[in-house]
């Protein structure tokens, strides 16, 4: 068993910040933990928006605090996301995230993160491997 707080991880190379500096996550179970699935804590910042696709992975992402705009543009819809509320991307889902306040969101992704994604000029996250990763 271990435990783990947001404390150990701030500093740390589990602590990263989008290129974009949209948002910053903390990256508290990583591939490297052996895991099928990632775990992070991630902070997107007021007023910021910023397009994704996650095309290799599926990830779901409950938000504990703030208020955000997500925009569906597959379907041309938005909701608004608020404390309690989970969205599910399972299918490469084009959307745009526009957080009205500093949001936070606990990020499941599936296959886990390495910790050295970020979003390229798609949206998307590499499917990156602790081996590829390490041989940099
Ligand atoms: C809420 C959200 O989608 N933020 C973008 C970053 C991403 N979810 C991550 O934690 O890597």
């Amino acid at each position: 068993m271990q435990v783990r707080r947001l404390s150990d991880i701030e500093g740390t190379d589990r602590d990263v910040t989008a290129a974009s500096g949209t948002w910053r996550s903390k990256r508290l179970l990583l591939a490297s933990d052996g895991f099928g699935y990632s775990v992070s804590e991630t902070v997107v910042y007021a007023g910021t928006e910023t397009d994704i696709c996650y095309a290799n992975h599926v990830e779901a992402v409950f938000c504990i605090s703030g208020k955000m705009i997500l925009v569906d543009r597959d379907e041309g819809e938005e909701h608004v996301i608020e404390p309690g509320t989970l969205h599910i991307l399972d299918d490469a889902d084009n959307h745009t995230i526009k957080p009205v306040v500093d949001s936070t969101f606990l990020c499941i992704f599936t296959p886990a993160l390495t910790g050295r994604e970020d979003h390229d000029e798609n949206g998307v996250y590499p499917l990156l491997t602790d081996e590829m990763v390490e041989s940099k």
